[in-house]
């Protein structure tokens, strides 16, 4: 008899200690072979509603300090607001380039060096605009007995797709954070054809 793979595993979790405060990593993994993480900070009931962040892959702005856009400065604001909070999750979902991968997307930031916006390079590379899914924070969020959460996003898809998993998504909290000259352009095509929440007057 075969049993068929799940699709998605919890595997482990360990401490980590970081710069922002003592976090611990749970690892994840795909029936692809894909892996993921979530941090977890601090302690709650079932029953609570808890600060968390959806954030994607982005090697170079998380990593390499990338003022391209705006993902490392969120993605250090983020681990600040839960700790400054006292308890959170961030889900760090392994779908860099919004799911184009770093290579792909390093060739979508040379379209863009051309002129194109970073939709139109997605287009011009033969992918949709954003192709990301977030089925596996259901599981992330079970795991963690999280069932009520506020967000923190600008990214109205984020919201929908945690509904739609049957986590209930009591408020959205902006992240706008890390506005730079390098970031502008990429982040009111965001606003303007991603349906980003940013507010307008930033990019005046
Ligand atoms: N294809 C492509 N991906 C990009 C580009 N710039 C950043 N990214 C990726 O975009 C994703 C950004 O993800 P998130 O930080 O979760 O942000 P978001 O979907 O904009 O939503 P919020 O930050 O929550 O409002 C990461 O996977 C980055 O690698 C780009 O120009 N082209």
């Amino acid at each position: 008899m075969t049993t068929k793979q799940p699709k998605y595993e919890y595997v482990s979790s360990a401490r980590l200690p970081t710069r922002f405060g003592d976090f611990t990593i749970h690892g994840f993994v795909e029936a692809s072979g894909q892996e993921h993480v979530a941090l977890s900070y601090g302690q709650w009931q079932p029953e609570d509603v808890v600060p968390i962040r959806i954030h994607s892959e982005c090697l170079t702005g998380d990593a390499l300090f990338s003022t391209r856009c705006d993902c490392g400065f969120q993605l250090e604001k983020a681990l600040q607001n839960i700790v400054d909070k006292g308890c959170g999750v961030l889900l760090y979902l392994r779908q860099e380039g919004r799911g184009i991968g770093l290579l792909n997307k390093i060739r979508a930031y040379n379209l863009q060096d051309t002129g194109m916006d970073t939709v139109e390079a997605n287009e011009h590379l033969g992918f949709d605009a954003d192709l990301r899914s977030y089925d596996i924070c259901k599981l992330m969020l079970d795991t963690l007995n999280v069932n009520q959460v506020e967000l923190m996003t600008n990214n109205p898809r984020k919201m929908q797709a945690l509904e739609q998993l049957g986590i209930n998504v009591t408020a959205r909290k902006p992240i706008d954070h890390g506005l730079t000259k390098d970031n502008k352009h990429y982040l009111k095509t965001k606003t303007e054809k991603l349906g980003h929440a940013f507010d307008p007057h930033l990019f005046k």
